[in-house]
């Protein structure tokens, strides 16, 4: 074996352990990048949670730690009300910041509703930068704009666009002031209820200036502009780490996790983890490394912040 070079075998071993519960906390789904020409894999992209352990643990008191909240901290919910961090976040939170990394939540949620469920005031120095980074919160203090007249309108509008539909009457909207979420969760079918929504909804949404974006049992209306690779670049600009980690679970942390990929072409040593409990293939696939499940990732960010 040459310097940098894992052998082959290594992408296929199924599970790990470093926890000192001994609990498995991830897995590998092969190598999705990093294969040298002769067909091994490089090292410098670790593509398990041990490896990713082991790479990152150096630069930790200079890190900058992120991860969105529902589906990575917090198990996906029917309500939303009903999401909170999994035993374990706010100790393992904590125990980052207490070794010098720079904690962040990067959510679609607007930060006080997560801060409020998560429990995050408990984590001294936290970060929150909510509805895909078009606020921020940090030690009680909201930096918010004011609710932009277009949210007033799709506001106004969209109960008679999902009247006219008409709508599956479990679909809801959920109102986070500069965004709006129509849910699907709680309809018999979900994935058939967005459907039937999906073309109305996205044209009043565009009439408006809105983007789009389909997520987990959901279709969100938000503000132009904001997205979690703006939301990491504005972290990393402020505070300047030597490596970066992002935890996500679902379609929109996928600017997150390409957010990363620059990251490392810039020449900063940084990670993407994805949740695997909330089937978005299209995370699995982003993201440099896989956990299993929310309790998985908390376990990993414990086990970052040992010694
Ligand atoms: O960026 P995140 O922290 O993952 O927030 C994204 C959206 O999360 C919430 O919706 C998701 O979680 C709900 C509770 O588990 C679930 O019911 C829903 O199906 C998921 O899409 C939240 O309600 C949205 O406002 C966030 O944008």
């Amino acid at each position: 074996m040459s310097d940098g070079y894992l052998d082959l075998n290594w992408r296929f071993r199924e599970s790990w352990t470093d926890m000192p519960t001994g609990r498995p906390v991830g897995s590998t789904i092969g190598s999705r990048g990093g294969i040298g020409e002769d067909g091994r894999v490089n090292t410098a992209l670790p593509d398990d949670p041990a490896a990713l352990l082991a790479a990152l643990r150096p630069h930790v008191a200079h890190a900058l730690v992120t991860t969105d909240f529902d589906g990575t901290l917090a198990p996906l919910q029917v309500d939303p009300e009903d999401s909170r961090a999994v035993p374990g976040t706010i100790e393992a939170l904590t125990a980052l910041t207490r070794r010098g990394a720079t904690v962040a939540v990067v959510t679609g949620r607007d930060a006080r509703t997560v801060v409020r469920l998560g429990g995050l005031d408990a984590v001294p120095g936290i970060v929150v930068a909510g509805v895909y980074g078009a606020e921020t919160w940090c030690a009680g203090e909201l930096l918010t704009p004011d609710t932009p007249a277009a949210v007033e309108a799709l506001r106004d509008r969209l109960p008679a666009t999902l009247a006219d539909v008409p709508a599956d009457p479990a679909v809801w909207v959920e109102d986070k002031r500069l965004s709006l979420v129509v849910h699907a969760r709680k309809a018999d079918d979900p994935v058939a209820a967005l459907a039937a929504i999906r073309e109305p909804v996205t044209a009043l949404g565009e009439e408006l200036g809105f983007e789009v974006h389909p997520g987990s049992g959901v279709l969100e209306l938000r503000l132009p502009g904001f997205d979690k690779a703006g939301a990491i670049e504005r972290l990393v600009a402020d505070r300047p780490p030597s490596a970066v980690l992002y935890l996500g679970d679902d379609l929109g942390d996928l600017p997150a996790f390409a957010e990363i990929v620059r990251l490392r072409e810039r020449g900063v040593p940084a990670w993407s983890v994805a949740v695997e409990a909330s089937a978005v293939p299209e995370a699995v696939a982003a993201a440099d490394v896989r956990v299993p499940d929310a309790d998985a990732a908390v376990a990993l960010l414990t086990a970052l912040a040992q010694d």
